[in-house]
């Protein structure tokens, strides 16, 4: 048995089967991003209706964190798992380890996970260690920076920003390191992927390749053409179905993942309860300074 089954078996974004039992929250208090991806439009506010990654009905203070993840937990007794997916990067935010760190003290039987492009893996992979988070996931999208400068614009790394390749070589070093180093902690890492088929279709399989030793599942999603790249494509099933297979030879896969909102709660069928609580409490529903870097 794996000597992380004891998180796998109740992750349900880990484990398959347990995906419509096991309930998961996100609490969207990462605003800002530190790279630029070209498929990716975050909205938050009022507007927010849409059911994707980088949408929440708004940012939640870490101050407001506890009396929301009491209410949560009181409604949705089901939820194992507490995460922070967004709708920027987890690491590039500080209150996402303010956030942590009250998960820690307040509810230290909820698994804590977070989700990074991995530009600050390096940084961080110890301090998640000891707020004890458990599983982490990495967005790889390529590992070749010729390809990966396609999907990523820019990046903005130690007070400068780096354009094209060259921005592509460093986030590439970085999330290969940080996924090194963080398994070495024996944090739990899943790959996320998204399948962008015009561009790294026949790439995909080079990555499960490359963290095959590392990861402990790769989980290949389809582009939602947004923003820069509302004119490409997205994978037909029979192409997601044939790159997750060809994956497969290398990494398990994760097939049952819904694409959530920075905001959701419960089981993955259920939608977000943030407005609900916003409303309860009589604040402001709008976003808080919008200051991201990327877009
Ligand atoms: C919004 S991001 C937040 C976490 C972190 N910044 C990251 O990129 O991993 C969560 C996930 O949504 C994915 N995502 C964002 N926009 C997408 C799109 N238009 N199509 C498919 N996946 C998308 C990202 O690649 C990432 O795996
Ligand atoms: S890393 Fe990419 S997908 Fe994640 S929030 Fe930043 S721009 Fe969006
Ligand atoms: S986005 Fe996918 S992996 Fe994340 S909580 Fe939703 S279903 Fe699970």
């Amino acid at each position: 048995m794996s000597k992380f089954a004891h998180i796998t078996k109740i992750h349900p974004c880990f484990n398959e089967k347990i995906h419509d039992k096991v309930g998961r929250i996100h609490l969207p208090v990462a605003l800002k991003c530190n790279i630029a991806c070209k498929f990716c439009r975050r909205s938050i506010g009022k507007e927010a209706c849409e059911q994707r990654p980088g949408v929440a009905r708004a940012i939640l203070k870490p101050e407001d964190v506890e009396s929301y993840l009491k209410r949560m937990l009181d409604k949705y007794p089901n939820i194992k798992v507490v995460g922070i997916a967004g709708p920027g990067d987890s690491l590039f935010n500080k209150e996402t380890f303010e956030t942590l760190k009250i998960i820690d003290e307040k509810f230290p039987n909820l698994i804590k996970c977070i989700s990074t492009n991995g530009l600050l893996l390096p940084k961080y992979y110890k301090t998640l260690a000891d707020l004890n988070v458990k599983t982490v996931t990495v967005t790889v999208n390529a590992i070749n920076p010729e390809i990966l400068k396609e999907i990523v614009e820019r990046v903005y790394y130690n007070k400068k920003i780096y354009k094209g390749i060259e921005g592509a070589e460093i986030l590439i070093k970085n999330q290969l390191e940080g996924i090194r180093k963080a398994y070495d902690e024996d944090l739990i890492i899943k790959i996320n992927t998204v399948l962008i088929p015009e561009i790294n279709k026949e790439h995909v399989v080079e990555i499960a390749k490359e963290l095959k030793d590392y990861a402990y599942i790769q989980n290949i999603i389809p582009l939602i053409p947004l923003y820069k790249m509302k004119n490409y494509r997205p994978p037909t099933c029979e192409e997601l179905k044939k790159v997750r297979e060809e994956a497969e030879k290398y990494l398990p896969q994760f097939r049952a993942c819904a694409q959530c909102r920075a905001d959701a709660v419960g089981l993955i069928k259920e939608k977000e309860e943030l407005k609900n609580y916003f409303k309860e409490q009589n604040k402001e529903l709008d976003v808080f300074e919008i200051k991201h870097f990327s877009h």
